[in-house]
């Protein structure tokens, strides 16, 4: 399956030469230090800390930084560099920057020691600098404090040999270290978090004063390169389809190809009997009234629902709706053919670089989840042996970027805002089996009542996501001086910057009051609403 993805951009963008590269062992943050470099205008792509060292070579970072991780570098099966990477980086002249696990196996592999701490340090805490002059602090810094969030049982108790201490934490650990005629950094604490206030400002220091890298990376050149790449890839006379939704990702993804290849592209939009109140008639309406793109509805509902039926497992259901969407494209692309005498080969997708981290961790990154936490239906949930090729052009951006991204392509707003949606839709929504009693309609009803609550208290742009969950439990409450036996729903709103971590939303009470009237005023079969107060981690932002 060929994809306009991961290699396209930094090598086609010629950003070799000022491209960070993340080694992933497994930590938390590891997508965070990804965003904090491009952030600061530098590309940065994460890989799995055990790659082959070939895949790495290939794309010529200029710094490479390992990340945190939950193993102890003495464990078995501890993850480590590929073989070789440190003759690579040193012949390649890459700087290399350690954090926390990514620095104790620095230290390790050069001859270190690192011991399980007496003292471990999880949390906020201070750190000092201990010398006048250090290539991540800069001159004259001797002597000055810092906060910064620390989150570790392992410490470095010896240093190779050319290595220098350059700060300790208050308790006496080393939380920084140099050798710069090696060009090797380590910093024990995590500079990535905003926890750690002065963090960006060390990630700064050293990406443009101690590797040189400039900040090239800008969205109208990653616009530029993807449309290029696009034009080399669909042959002058081939005609591509776009599964369109109607959210942010595969409209901005549908305009940037349309911008690519004009009208050798066809759209279409799936309604796959999981959608919310009304959806398909508002979306086929902005698509044509907004955007000024042909787009193709295709009612699949029956086939997507029978195939759903019984099936409990959240698992099974993403692979099912994967396998149904692939279905109808296939089916759509027959109908293309016999219209314009060719079959169009390529399916463009709005795939973001957090459902590829999250449907499939790098193998061997040494994640305590080293597993698929679910199977995004347009990534873990494609069938095997499907013959549309995919353009992905977004497949390496977080949703914030391709949100800017969309806006200078001149995406309306109304759809750039819109909360996102999951392509498995309501069925993650009701738990089990979907098509049990009136569950999917009875969802959309309360959905809908309350997003319209929070349109109306003008609280939509402030959440990042708002719906709706359906209980298969039924619980006895009372109604019109009678015994009610119904179902339970459950309200979830968050914030967040890229869905890979999330905060609840807190409503004000008699916002809340409002809406659980509404809702067990006008929809049948419900009686008691429950609101999910998880933040991600522990939880996802869907149920299932
Ligand atoms: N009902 C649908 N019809 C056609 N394609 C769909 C449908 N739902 C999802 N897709 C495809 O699956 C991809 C992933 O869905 P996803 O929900 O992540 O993205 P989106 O809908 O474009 O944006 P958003 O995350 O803002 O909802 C979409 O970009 C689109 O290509
Ligand atoms: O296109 C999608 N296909 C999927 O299979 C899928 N699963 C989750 N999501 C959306 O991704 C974000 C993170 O969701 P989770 O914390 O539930 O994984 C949230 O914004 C979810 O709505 C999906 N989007
Ligand atoms: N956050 C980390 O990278 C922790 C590293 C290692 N697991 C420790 O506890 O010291
Ligand atoms: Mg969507």
């Amino acid at each position: 399956m060929g994809s306009a993805s991961a290699s396209s951009l930094p090598t086609s963008a010629g950003a070799g030469e000022n491209l960070v590269l993340i080694l992933d062992y497994g930590s938390q943050y590891t997508h965070l230090i990804t965003r904090r470099v491009r952030q600061l205008g530098v590309l940065s792509l994460c890989v799995s800390g055990t790659a082959p060292l070939s895949s790495l070579a290939e794309l010529r970072p200029r710094a490479v930084i390992l990340s945190g991780g939950p193993h102890s570098v003495h464990a078995p099966g501890a993850p480590s560099f590929p073989e070789g990477f440190l003759d690579f980086a040193a012949d390649a002249g890459a700087h290399v920057l350690g954090v926390c696990y990514g620095m104790q196996l620095l230290v390790q592999s050069l001859g270190g020691a690192v011991e399980a701490g007496e003292r471990q340090e999880y949390g906020d805490m201070e750190v000092e600098v201990t010398t006048p002059s250090s290539a991540l602090y800069g001159e004259g810094e001797a002597g000055k404090r810092q906060t910064v969030w620390m989150s570790h049982g392992d410490e470095v108790v010896r240093l190779p040999q050319g290595f220098e201490v350059v700060s300790r934490s208050v308790q006496g650990a080393i939380a920084a270290i140099e050798h710069q005629e090696k060009r090797y950094y380590g910093l024990q604490y995590h500079p990535e978090v905003t926890h750690s206030p002065q963090g960006m400002e060390t990630l700064r220091r050293f990406l443009f004063d101690v590797c040189g890298i400039k900040a090239d990376w800008k969205m109208q050149d990653v616009l530029d390169e993807e449309i290029k790449t696009i034009q080399s890839m669909v042959g002058p006379d081939e005609h591509v389809i776009c599964a369109l939704s109607g959210g942010v990702d595969s409209t901005v993804a549908a305009t940037l190809v349309h911008n690519a290849i004009g009208d050798r592209l066809h759209c279409v939009f799936v309604d796959n009997g999981l959608l919310r109140y009304k959806e398909k008639e508002r979306v086929m309406s902005t698509f044509d009234s907004d955007l000024h793109l042909p787009v193709t509805c295709i009612d699949a509902s029956e086939q997507f629902l029978s195939n759903l039926k019984g099936v409990k497992d959240p698992e099974k259901k993403r692979k099912i709706i994967g396998r149904e969407f692939i279905a109808v494209f296939d089916e759509f692309a027959q109908m293309l053919e016999k219209k314009i005498g060719k079959r169009p080969e390529y399916l463009v997708q709005g795939t973001l670089y957090p459902d590829v981290i999250e449907s499939c961790p790098p193998p061997g990154s040494g994640r305590t989840h080293s597993h698929t936490i679910k199977s995004h239906h347009n990534v873990g949930g494609l069938p095997e042996g499907m013959k549309l090729k995919l353009i992905e052009p977004l497949k390496l951006l977080f949703k914030d970027e391709v949100r800017k991204l969309g806006s200078i392509l001149n995406v309306p707003e109304s759809f750039l805002k819109r909360h996102p949606f999951p392509g498995p839709g309501l069925a993650v929504r009701v738990l089990g089996d979907v098509t049990e009693g009136n569950a999917l309609e009875v969802l959309r009803q309360v959905d809908e009542i309350f997003v319209q609550a929070i349109k109306d208290a003008g609280l939509y742009d402030t959440i990042w996501q708002a719906f709706a969950v359906f209980l298969p439990v039924q619980t006895v409450g009372v109604q019109g001086d009678q015994r009610t036996h119904s179902n339970a729903v459950a309200l979830r709103a968050i914030t967040s910057e890229d869905g890979m971590t999330a905060d609840w939303y807190y409503f004000e009470r008699q916002f809340l009051v409002d809406v659980v009237k509404k809702i067990c005023n006008n929809v049948r079969g419900v009686n008691r609403v429950c609101q999910d107060i998880t933040s991600k981690p522990p939880a996802t932002v869907e149920w299932e």
